[in-house]
């Protein structure tokens, strides 16, 4: 007669069960009716197995990460790579850079590509712009070792000119640039492929130059303030102890010192907008510049040298392009003054001024603490220094008298005296007297003054505001690898950790799962006196 292995209701005083529910009819085979203890060996084994693999997985994994941490730390040739792709308004760049954590050295020649025109270009069809980062992606797979590419964080960093378009249409941009930056073979995560704040852009740029000058982690009074003259914007970072609005202010530290930054880009403020800007200006009437011809209404545009054609050519419109661009074009002469190109560009960099609402404000209607210290100015105030040949630490006189007399030459003798330059050449009438009326006439930098440098590197490393962003991420991931390996993993959601986290929860799922299945210990034993079975629960 088989023994019934119906699950019974279990009660922890035996003389209170209910003897019809517990009676059992004994099992066909000889059994021991007195103690016999139902042996469950194979979920015993099972429950044991798993209950070893829980308590191996949480001694093994931690040894893993202690030794591979403490392997890597003390591997002093454990060298960190980077790239940083820079989605500027007039072109995008790949940067590579490595960085030895035990030396705290970085290697900032691994090289750097530039494809143009820039993502803003694509605002017509977004689509397509990931297509621009593939061969720069692949220029920067061949500059770190391919058994490193995963473990190489890869981030696209944009600028003014993604910020310039409508939030839409940065979105679908960004998108697609995701897209292919997930395929790359690098390690990319979709937050890494953003817009970044002009005030970020300032301060990375901060950071490269006072790194490469020396003076990071120092007195933050010995330190170098940036003034950058890019495409669309133009960023100004200096450290400043005058009370600041929030939206001003960053702190930073670096080291064991803490500076507290004025830091903002000014959209539009660009060498290439604001040109166009003036343009605009000039042609809507907005400048009282003098009128060619009454008849046709032609504007005199002074930035320009005499002898410039604003035609569709130089200005690279397409066929299609609106009708008021060819309006616009047709009433543009150009009529190179440099004075006048100043007053200009001063109208420009002045507009909004009466609306500010801050203690002072040197540039429209933002607020700007007064300059303190030394300068470097980069980007375009570099690129117009050098083509004047002035020096590092020019005074803004000398780039006066080379702009005025540069805004007086005809176009087709400058043609011939720079036949190598192409439309960067007539810029430079425009830039020598916007960088007047911006650092000068706005800034309130004397003309004889030599707080201020022009350059685009100290040294060998270039003041590249993305290398500056590496340093910042680099070194503050040193922070979290100073503070122990359960800080990194902590810190790292990379799949490993997950997957850690998953498999130990499905391991105590199976254990208690495992736990739950398992028949409770029984005993049964026969009660002569009252002649049935009494079943009773074994406490392990
Ligand atoms: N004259 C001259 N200008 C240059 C040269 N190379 C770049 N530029 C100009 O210098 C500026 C480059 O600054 P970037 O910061 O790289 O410009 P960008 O990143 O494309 O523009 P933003 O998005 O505003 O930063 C642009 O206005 C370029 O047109 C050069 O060789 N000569
Ligand atoms: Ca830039």
């Amino acid at each position: 007669m088989r023994r019934s292995h119906a699950r019974t209701r279990i009660d922890s005083k035996p003389d209170k069960m209910d003897p019809i529910k517990l009676h059992i009819r004994p099992t066909s085979r000889s059994t021991n009716l007195f103690s016999r203890t139902p042996k469950n060996t194979k979920s015993n084994l099972l429950f044991t197995l798993t209950v070893a693999l829980t308590a191996a997985f949480f001694t093994i994994i931690p040894c893993y990460y202690l030794f591979f941490y403490t392997h890597k730390t003390a591997n002093p040739n454990s060298v960190k790579y980077g790239v940083v792709i820079d989605g500027g308004s007039t072109g995008t760049r790949i940067h590579v850079f490595s960085y030895r954590r035990e030396s705290n050295e970085f290697d900032f020649e691994l090289g750097n590509m530039r494809v143009n025109p820039g993502l803003s270009s694509y605002a017509e069809n977004p689509e397509f712009a990931g297509e621009s980062l593939k061969q720069l992606i692949d220029f920067g797979k061949g500059k770190v070792p391919a058994g490193l590419w995963d473990e190489t964080e890869i981030r696209l960093m944009a600028t003014a000119g993604l910020r310039l378009l409508d939030l839409k249409v940065q979105e679908k941009i960004l998108r697609a640039c995701r897209e292919v930056l997930r395929a790359s073979g690098f390690m990319f995560r979709d937050e890494w492929a953003t817009v970044i704040t002009g005030s970020d852009e300032g301060v990375y740029a901060w950071v490269v130059a006072n790194y490469a000058l020396g003076s990071l982690g120092g007195d933050p009074l010995k330190t170098t303030g940036i003034i950058e003259l890019g495409g669309a914007s133009a960023q100004v970072t200096f450290v400043s102890n005058e009370p600041m609005p929030p939206e001003f202010s960053r702190t930073i530290k670096f080291g064991n010192a803490t500076y507290n930054l004025y830091s903002h880009s000014f959209l539009h403020f660009g060498q290439n907008v604001a040109f166009e800007s003036l343009k605009e200006l000039i042609t809507s009437g907005g400048f009282n510049s003098a009128v060619g011809s009454l008849r046709k209404r032609v504007h005199i545009d002074p930035c320009s040298p005499k002898g410039y054609s604003h035609d569709m050519e130089s200005w690279k419109l397409s066929a299609d392009s609106s009708d008021e661009n060819n309006e616009y074009l047709s009433t543009l002469q150009a009529g190179g003054n440099f004075s006048e190109c100043r007053s200009a560009a001063l109208m420009l960099l002045q507009k909004g001024k009466d609306k500010c609402s801050y203690k002072s404000c040197y540039l429209g209607s933002t607020f700007m603490p007064k300059l303190q210290g030394t300068f470097l100015a980069t980007e375009n105030f570099f690129h117009t220094s050098k083509f004047f040949r002035l020096r590092e630490r020019a005074f803004l006189s000398d780039l006066l008298i080379a702009g005025e007399q540069f805004c007086g030459e005809d176009w087709s003798k400058l043609k011939n005296k720079y036949p190598s330059l192409d439309e960067d050449l007539m810029r430079y009438c425009f830039s020598s007297a916007y960088i007047v009326a911006l650092l000068h006439d706005s800034l309130g930098i004397a003309l004889d003054d030599e707080r201020i440098g022009y350059g685009n590197h100290v040294g060998n490393i270039p003041l590249d505001w993305a290398l500056g962003a590496f340093i910042l991420q680099s070194t503050s991931d040193l922070d979290v690898h100073n503070s122990g390996w359960i800080a990194t993993i902590i810190s790292d959601d990379s799949p490993t950790l997950l997957s850690l986290i998953a498999i130990s929860i499905l391991l105590m799922f199976i254990a208690w799962s495992v736990s739950k299945w398992r028949k409770p210990q029984l005993k049964t034993i026969y009660d002569l006196e009252k002649g049935r079975y009494i079943v009773s629960r074994v406490s392990r």
